[in-house]
């Protein structure tokens, strides 16, 4: 488990993380998301123990990261910036690893070989193309076998195909071995489909984080055509956060679960009733208060 507390970085006078605090569940894929200055490599670099906090807390286990290498040992990262000794190669990374990580695990590497063939293992990462040092990077970093994976921005340059085989040997290795990854995205919508918390980083804080379940079963989105035109008066502990029209189709986001909010508006009898889920991005304007421009640019 990743606990940050109140965490404050300055940078000549600048606070770059500004009474930062989130909580990261063990075993969770969690992603960052935030605009670009928000915060997210920094608070990154915290968590893997490489800056260190002018105040507050940054805990793994309960642990503070910095100058701590029992605790690194079992942290694995890909930061945004790669960075490689001189003219080394993966495969010349794979034996460093070996000797700094308990867990590198040889037998995966080689079978890893298959799945990262484009990578040719002997030249020097430098030398590899943006896309193809990221592809050995995720090769090292599933090696380590850690017990949590930090990744800022990790998809950055992988193709299309390449992104979906690194997703899903993450996700298997989640589901196995119960790791925790911790993931930064400038866009919300790549992390949908494999974040199962996410939180919303904005000036150097956490605005908001949630897990999906969560949020998903509590926030529904009904589209309904009553029997009048107008949309009738509802009750008053009924939270709508949101209500637009489009002809006599009304659509209204409601919190609570589907069925609930189904059942009491059927009170109405409406010609016709649809309760839809919500994309992630909409749970997270929804949430944060609204169509706002400014919600809309700090998570898309
Ligand atoms: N080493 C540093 N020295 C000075 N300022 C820094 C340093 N690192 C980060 N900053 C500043 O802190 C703020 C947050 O930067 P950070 O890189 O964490 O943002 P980010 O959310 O990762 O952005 P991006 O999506 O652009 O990568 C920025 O204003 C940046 O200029």
């Amino acid at each position: 488990m990743i606990e940050v507390q109140n965490a404050v970085k300055t940078f000549d006078g600048f606070r770059a993380l500004d009474g930062l605090s989130m909580s990261v569940p063990g075993g969770a894929i969690y992603g960052l998301v935030g605009p670009n200055g928000a915060g997210k490599s920094t608070i990154l670099r915290h968590i893997t123990g490489v800056y260190q906090q002018d105040s507050g807390q940054v805990l793994v286990d309960g642990q503070p990261v910095y100058e701590n290498p029992a605790v690194k040992g079992r942290i694995a990262d890909i930061p945004d910036e790669l960075y490689y000794f001189g003219s080394s190669s993966t495969r010349d990374m794979a034996r460093f690893y070996k000797g700094f990580y308990p867990r590198f695990d040889e037998k995966r590497y080689e079978a890893l070989k298959d799945v990262f063939r484009a990578v040719d293992e002997k030249r020097p990462i430098r030398r590899l193309s943006k896309g193809m040092q990221k592809q050995a990077a995720f090769w090292l970093a599933l090696c380590i076998r850690p017990e949590i994976l930090v990744l800022d921005e990790p998809v950055d340059g992988l193709d299309p195909v390449m992104r979906r085989q690194v997703w899903s040997l993450l996700m298997s290795d989640v589901a196995q071995e119960n790791i925790t990854v911790l993931v930064s995205s400038h866009n919300l919508r790549e992390l949908e489909d494999v974040c199962d918390h996410v939180g919303i980083l904005s000036h150097g804080r956490v605005l908001i984080e949630r897990s999906l379940s969560d949020l998903q079963e509590n926030l529904v989105k009904m589209q309904v055509v009553f029997q009048e035109k107008e949309l009738p008066e509802l009750p008053e502990d009924m939270e709508v956060l949101n209500v637009s029209q489009v002809g006599r189709i009304h659509t209204l986001i409601v919190r609570g679960k589907a069925d609930e909010v189904t059942n009491r508006l059927a009170v109405y009898s409406p010609i016709l009733m649809d309760a839809l889920p919500l994309t992630l991005e909409e749970i997270f304007i929804y949430e944060l208060g609204g169509e706002d421009y400014a919600v809309r640019d700090i998570i898309l």
